[in-house]
C-alpha cells in the first residue's frame, strides 16, 4: 500500500494560464491580439463542450476567438474554403479544426489545407514531421501537455520505462516522440500487442489513450508506477478514464484523475499554442 499523489491538472492548467495571460498581455502592449479560429462541423454532443471550453479559456486570458459553426451536411470544398480564407487572415494566429469530422469528409486532407504556422493542434504532417526530427513546430496539444503535468510534478522521464497503450496520430504517436525526445525509453502499444499486460507491467510511467472505460486495472500496473489516464467517457452520467482509478490508486505513487488531469491541460496547451503562434507571427 502506499500513498498516491494526485496530480492536479486543474490547478497546473491553471498556473499555465495565469503565465499566458502575461504573455498576452504584452502581445497587446506591441498591439497583438492572440487570435483563435475555432471551425466545429455537425452536432457531436462531445465536441460542442470541448469548443465550449475552449473559448471560455480564450476569453480568461485575452485571447480573441472566432467561432465556426458549420452544419452536418457542409461539404469538403466548403471547409477547406473557410480553411483557406482563415490562412489568409493576417490577424489570424490559430486555426482548429474540431475532430472528428461528419463522414464523407476527409479528415486528413482538411488538416492538410491548415496553414502549418497556424496548425495550433500540431495535426499537419509539418508538425509531425517536425516533432520527430527534432525541428521547431506546434506540438499535439493532449501530449504536450502531459510532458508538462510530468514536469511540473517533478517526475523525472529520463531513462525511464515509459509504456503508452494506443496508437494514434492525436495522442498515442506524438505521446511516444515527446516521451523520447525526454530521453524515456519508450514502447508503444495497440489492438494487436501480445501479452498486454507484461508490457505495460515494465513501464515506470504509463500512458493509457485506449477508448475504452476503466479497462487499465492494476493487472496492468506496477507498484509505484506514475499513471496516466487520457481517456474520457461519459458512464452513467459521471465521466472516467481509461483507468479504474479505485483499483490501482493504491499501488501507483501518482496518477492523474478525470476530470481534472489531462483534459484541462489539452485546454491549457492550445492557448500556450495560440499566444507562441501569436508571437511568431505577429
Ligand atoms: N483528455 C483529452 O484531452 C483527450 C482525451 N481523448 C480520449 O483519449 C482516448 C483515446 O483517444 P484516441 O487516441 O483519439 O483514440 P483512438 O480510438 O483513435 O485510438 C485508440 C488506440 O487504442 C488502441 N486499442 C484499442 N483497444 C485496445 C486494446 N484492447 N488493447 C490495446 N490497445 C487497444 C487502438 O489500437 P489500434 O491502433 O490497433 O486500433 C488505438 O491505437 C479516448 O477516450 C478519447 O476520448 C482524446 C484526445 C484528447
Ligand atoms: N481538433 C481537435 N483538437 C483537440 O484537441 C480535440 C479534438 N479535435 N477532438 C476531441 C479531443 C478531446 N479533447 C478534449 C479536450 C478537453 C477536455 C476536457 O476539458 N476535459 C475535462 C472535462 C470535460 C467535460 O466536462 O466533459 C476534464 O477532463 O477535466 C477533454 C477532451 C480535445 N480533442
Amino acid at each position: 500500500m502506499m500513498a498516491a499523489k494526485l496530480i492536479d491538472g486543474k490547478k497546473i492548467s491553471n498556473d499555465i494560464k495565469e503565465e499566458l495571460k502575461g504573455k498576452v498581455a504584452e502581445l497587446k502592449n506591441k498591439g497583438i491580439t492572440p487570435t483563435l479560429a475555432v471551425v466545429l462541423v455537425g452536432k457531436d454532443e462531445a465536441s460542442k463542450v470541448y469548443v465550449s471550453h475552449k473559448k471560455k479559456a480564450c476569453e480568461y486570458i485575452g485571447i480573441h476567438s472566432l467561432s465556426y459553426e458549420m452544419s452536418e451536411e457542409t461539404s469538403e470544398i466548403e471547409l477547406l474554403n473557410l480553411i483557406n480564407e482563415l490562412n489568409n487572415k493576417k490577424d489570424v494566429h490559430g486555426i482548429l479544426v474540431q475532430l472528428p469530422l461528419p463522414k464523407g469528409i476527409d479528415e486528413q486532407k482538411v488538416i492538410k489545407a491548415i496553414d502549418p504556422s497556424k496548425d495550433v493542434d500540431g495535426f499537419h504532417p509539418e508538425s509531425v514531421g517536425a516533432l520527430s526530427i527534432g525541428q521547431v513546430g506546434f506540438v499535439s496539444c493532449t501530449p504536450y501537455g502531459i510532458i508538462e503535468l510530468l514536469k511540473r510534478s517533478n517526475i523525472d522521464i529520463e531513462g525511464k520505462e515509459c509504456v503508452v497503450i494506443g496508437r494514434s496520430n492525436i495522442v498515442g504517436k506524438p505521446m511516444g516522440m515527446l516521451l523520447l525526445r525526454e530521453n524515456g525509453t519508450v514502447t508503444i502499444c495497440h489492438s494487436r500487442t501480445k501479452d498486454l499486460k507484461e508490457v505495460t507491467k515494465r513501464a515506470d510511467i504509463l500512458v493509457a489513450a485506449i477508448g475504452k472505460p476503466k479497462f487499465v486495472t492494476k493487472e496492468f500496473v506496477k507498484d509505484g508506477a506514475v499513471v496516466i489516464d487520457v481517456g474520457i467517457h461519459r458512464v452513467d452520467g459521471k465521466l472516467c478514464g481509461d483507468v479504474d482509478f479505485d483499483d490501482v490508486v493504491e499501488h501507483v505513487s501518482a496518477i492523474t484523475p478525470v476530470p481534472g488531469g489531462v483534459g484541462p491541460m489539452t485546454i491549457a496547451m492550445l492557448m500556450s499554442n495560440c499566444v507562441q503562434s501569436a508571437e511568431r507571427l505577429g
